[in-house]
């Protein structure tokens, strides 16, 4: 036996380095020939004559849009006053849109704003440009260089609470289809545009009720576009080119109350544990004990495969050769916030409350916990891993609101409608890579599931990582040259529409 070792370790050895070897030259071969899901941008680019430019009226209807205080607080708790004056404004600042008779406005659900815009062709099923009217109220108004609800243009930004979100895509669209209107241009295809009134709360009297009208209607709808995730700069490890995100999906989400009632009492005489403790050890437990990393499960190994062959060296070996290296990609994305978003079912506490006297045992404490859920995962599952996690009976864990991840729209080169959208972000930003991904936060697209099957959400401005905390935070603003954008986005895509959507399948054509 002893005497044998050398030959056994030898054979080890030249096995480990064959192994090795064959591993090196697949990952090699796999990043080499890694196919390309990128396609050259169209010729049409936005030198174009037709082109919109940001000029000094249409700044300034977008800065009286942003000084409307259309605040969303709770589920139902709103700013109708707000509300009801914001509809009057849109309604002066668009009066080719107003007036058309191509156009029928609905007010649905008191202040959300429906629009139809009639086809010239009734054979071709309508599609739907949605955002909304409402926004999440100021925090941190001190620390803002702007006031919040000014509008003001300062060093070429917008400031103010609903720049990005959403009343860039708001007046963005309306502007777009203002300008075809009054050049007489009548859509091929129907249109709608729909603006909920609570998006930033749910969406439960807006565009659930718009939802509601539409089907009622029995409208089906080629594809609905709503605001979504941007065009990033910077945002994707190893992407230096800006990156186009496309939405096809979105994240489920679980909200939790977590409540723990013990008795009370004088504050003289502890027991040895209290609510207020109780809670506290549950919720540093699902801190301290993530949901599972499922990167490479979902959409977003589509995401790698769709930029591989662009990525820098490195990154572009890892995303050839997921099969091999997707531990690795995990860990790499679970560092930082918004790529671990992309990686797990995430865990936000978001209140946590108890007590009411200095002196006075608090016989209560709640805290409420808001999940996003994986699309590879669910609602039941995240609640028996909390359950799990917590693994305390005097917990208890009450739904306040739940929702399933979102079905998958289609999306490549199999899809026309995915590549129309493709083509007009290419317009806009001719280098820019452009990838499907999904959602990881919520939008009013779950109203809308079953009156399309291809659903899309996408923000048509560039964001770089430190916009990110702009989004519901301080200092919101949106650049000139991005709102630009904007409305040329949904102009072209608005043009684009009339070009027929074609599935080339096995050779025959079908049209949408
Ligand atoms: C590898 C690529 C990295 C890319 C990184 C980052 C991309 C993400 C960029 C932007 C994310 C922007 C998110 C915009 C979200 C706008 C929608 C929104 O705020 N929705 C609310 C909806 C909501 C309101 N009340 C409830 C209740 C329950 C669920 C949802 C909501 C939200 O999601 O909270
Ligand atoms: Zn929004
Ligand atoms: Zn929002």
């Amino acid at each position: 036996m002893w005497a044998n070792l050398p030959r056994i370790l030898t054979l080890v050895v030249r096995g480990f380095v064959l192994t090795l070897a064959v591993l090196t030259a697949v990952v090699v071969i796999r990043t080499v020939t890694f196919p390309s899901y990128q396609t050259s941008p169209p010729e049409c680019k936005t030198t174009d004559p037709d082109f919109i430019p940001a000029d000094e009226e249409r700044l300034a209807r977008f800065t009286s849009a942003i000084q409307f205080q259309t605040v969303s607080y709770e589920r139902g708790v709103g700013t109708p006053q707000e509300l009801a004056k914001f509809v009057r404004f849109i309604q002066k600042s668009f009066p080719t849109v107003h007036s058309s008779p191509m156009v029928r406005r609905d007010v649905v659900g008191n202040y959300s704003l429906l629009y139809r815009v009639e086809g010239s062709d009734a054979s071709l099923q309508p599609y739907m440009l949605a955002s909304h009217l409402d926004v999440v109220p100021i925090t941190e108004e001190a620390n803002w260089e702007a006031p919040p609800f000014s509008g003001q243009l300062k060093d070429g930004y917008i400031y103010g609470r609903g720049t990005i979100d959403a009343k860039h895509s708001l007046m963005g669209s309306l502007e777009a289809l203002e300008f075809l209107l009054s050049r007489r241009h009548q859509p091929k295809r129907t249109l709608y545009l729909a603006f909920g009134h609570d998006e930033e709360t749910g969406g439960h009297f807006g565009a659930k009720v718009i939802g509601d009208v539409l089907t009622q209607r029995g409208e089906k709808i080629a594809f609905i576009l709503d605001e979504g995730s941007p065009v990033g700069d910077g945002l994707a490890p190893g992407v230096s080119k800006l990156l186009a995100l496309v939405s096809v999906a979105e994240k489920g989400f679980l909200q939790l109350r977590l409540e723990v009632n013990e008795e009370g009492g004088h504050a003289s005489m502890p027991r040895s544990e209290s609510a207020i403790g109780i809670l506290s050890k549950a919720i540093s437990k699902l801190e301290d004990n993530p949901h599972p990393n499922m990167f490479g499960t979902g959409p977003e190994a589509r995401m790698m495969e769709y930029v591989a062959t662009e990525m820098t060296l490195p990154y572009r070996i890892l995303a050839s050769n997921l099969w091999l290296f997707s531990p690795l990609v995990a860990w790499v994305y679970s560092r930082k916030p918004q790529t671990n978003a992309f990686a797990r079912t995430t865990t936000a506490l978001t209140r946590f409350n108890a007590g009411v006297k200095d002196n006075v045992i608090s016989p209560e404490a709640v805290a409420v916990i808001d999940h996003r859920i994986h699309p590879m995962s669910s609602v039941e599952e995240v609640m028996e891993f909390d359950r799990k996690v917590i693994n305390d009976p005097r917990v208890k864990l009450n739904v306040i609101n739940n929702r399933p991840p979102s079905p998958t729209s289609p999306y490549g080169k199999d899809s026309p409608t995915y590549m129309m959208l493709q083509e007009t972000i290419q317009q806009i930003y001719p280098d820019a890579l452009v990838t499907p991904t999904f959602m990881v936060a919520n939008t009013d697209t779950r109203h809308y599931l079953n009156l399309s099957s291809a659903i899309y959400r996408f923000n048509p401005y560039v964001m770089t990582p430190s916009d990110l905390p702009r989004f519901h935070g301080v200092n919101e603003r949106i650049s000139v040259q991005n709102y630009e954008r904007v409305m040329n986005f949904y102009y072209h895509l608005i043009v684009n529409m009339d070009k027929p959507l074609e599935l080339k399948r096995h050779g025959h054509e079908d049209e949408l």
